[in-house]
């Protein structure tokens, strides 16, 4: 099944004194959907930005908002974040005791399900709630901060699996992938079988983002 591929920005990189700007200007580059990074200070080592900002930006951009909620207890706080606009909400099955009760949370809020591996972490771990998601996220440095290097061996991953879904036709979940990526990497990003490319600096620290997202989206 051939997807389109869709552009990210990770608003984690963007300048937060004029947040809105840089989204509209990636709204306005052809960015398919907007990246919302919630980090706890817990699960990951950073404290990033809740249901109160997403609330705000849910006004200004009809974009669908993909909050991945890098954060533990995630079943307290799935309900805000819906409310306040997210139209996407992924967890951490580190971070998930029990995932398949978390999962069925966010599809009951009726939002797009996702779950998400950090690099170390095997396809196995994953394997028995495929059929429960809508789209799976493979990070590709470890989660807490933008601006670092896409790990390789996570592209093996995401062709491993691109394959599992296949064999277990499960081709309607789409692979996501966040970190690291930019215009100098992504051509073996798309090549591994990604459909989601999430960039953050990769975006927003170039000169001319509207330019750079116009390029991922040529290749
Ligand atoms: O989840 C994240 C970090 O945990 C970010 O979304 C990710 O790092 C994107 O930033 P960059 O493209 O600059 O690597």
């Amino acid at each position: 099944m051939q997807k389109k591929i869709q552009i990210a920005p990770s608003i984690l990189s963007a300048d937060f004194s004029q947040l809105g700007d840089d989204i509209r200007l990636v709204e306005k580059g052809g960015a398919d959907i907007i990246h919302y990074d919630v980090m706890d200070g817990h699960f990951v080592p950073n404290i990033t930005i809740g249901p109160l900002v997403l609330n705000s930006i849910r006004k200004i951009t009809k974009l669908p908002i993909d909050v991945h909620l890098m954060i533990n207890h995630a079943d307290n706080y799935i309900p805000e974040f819906a409310k306040a606009g997210a139209d996407w909400i992924s967890v951490h099955v580190e971070a998930c005791p029990h995932l398949h009760r978390t999962i069925q949370l966010i599809k009951s809020l009726d939002k797009r399900a996702g779950v998400v591996l950090n690099p170390h972490t095997p396809l196995s771990a994953i394997e028995d709630i495929l059929p429960d998601v809508d789209f799976v996220l493979i990070m590709s440095v470890n989660p807490g901060f933008g601006g670092q290097s896409l790990i390789k061996a996570c592209l093996d991953k995401i062709a491993r699996l691109k394959n599992l879904l296949i064999q277990k036709n499960l081709e309607h979940i789409e692979i996501e992938i966040d970190g690291g990526v930019k215009l100098d990497n992504i051509q073996s990003v798309i090549d591994a079988g990604t459909d989601i490319i999430v960039s953050g600096s990769g975006i927003f620290n170039t000169p001319d983002p509207i330019a750079t997202i116009h390029q991922m989206k040529r290749l």
